[in-house]
């Protein structure tokens, strides 16, 4: 009932939420590391193009794309989580709400919004960006460009992608291109609106069938 509740909760809380992009990243980025920067100006771009800024609404790369969206005069998600070490929600959250479950989290980030920023990060962000590449391996979801930004952070995991995980038979070539890597917020944000228009093509009326959808649920939970 508990997780029931969260699930209700958290659609709710998005349902009125229009086009969003996810941004992860490390919690422990200190605010002088020039990849603090790299989110705020990941932040701040993706609000110019139209789109709200969704994070876990922790410190660190959170903190950072919150800034960035908050200052850029646009919608400010922090999608939390409770943990034995409670941090809170950043100040520049506008929109917020704590979750308990981080599957329910995790459901709540791809199910709200186009796509994925990932910025350099450790466990919690590779979860993330794992769960949604599988998502989209597994076309649950479709239309989700995922972009990783930084590439002498990323290239690494991707090579050990192509050089394990792919000659063992364990991934397809395809899955590895998934993964868009690219540095800098100008480039992350060409890539995003580069397929998201191409979304838009291919289905025209994605974004009015996200938005019905998302307000059949808010109906159904009121
Ligand atoms: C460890 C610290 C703070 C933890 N606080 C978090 N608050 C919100 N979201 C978090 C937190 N820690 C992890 N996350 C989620 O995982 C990603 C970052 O994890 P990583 O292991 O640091 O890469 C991030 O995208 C969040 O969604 C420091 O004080």
């Amino acid at each position: 009932m508990r997780i029931q509740s969260e699930f209700i909760r958290g659609f709710s809380a998005l349902a009125e939420l229009g086009p969003a992009i996810s941004v992860f990243g490390s919690a422990r980025v200190a605010t002088d590391d020039p990849a603090y920067q790299v989110g705020v100006d990941v932040g701040r771009a993706l609000v110019e193009e139209g789109f709200a800024v969704v994070t876990g609404g922790g410190p660190g790369a959170m903190e950072a794309a919150n800034k960035g969206a908050r200052e850029a005069g646009g919608v400010s998600v922090g999608l939390g989580i409770e943990l034995p070490f409670e941090t809170g929600l950043n100040p520049y959250v506008t929109t917020g709400m704590n979750f308990r479950y981080f599957f329910v989290r995790k459901t709540v980030f791809v199910k709200y919004t186009q796509g994925a920023v990932v910025l350099p990060g450790g466990v919690g962000t590779l979860d993330e960006m794992f769960e949604a590449l599988t998502l989209v391996q597994t076309q649950k979801v479709n239309h989700y460009p995922i972009v990783l930004v930084g590439a002498d952070f990323w290239e690494p995991l991707r090579g050990w992608m192509r050089e394990t995980l792919l000659s063992r038979g364990m991934i397809a070539a395809a899955d590895v291109e998934r993964l868009r890597i690219v540095d800098g917020a100008d480039e992350a944000l060409a890539f995003i609106r580069e397929a998201h228009a191409a979304a838009l093509e291919a289905d025209p009326e994605d974004v009015a069938k996200v938005r019905a959808q998302q307000l059949n649920d808010q109906e159904a939970t009121s």
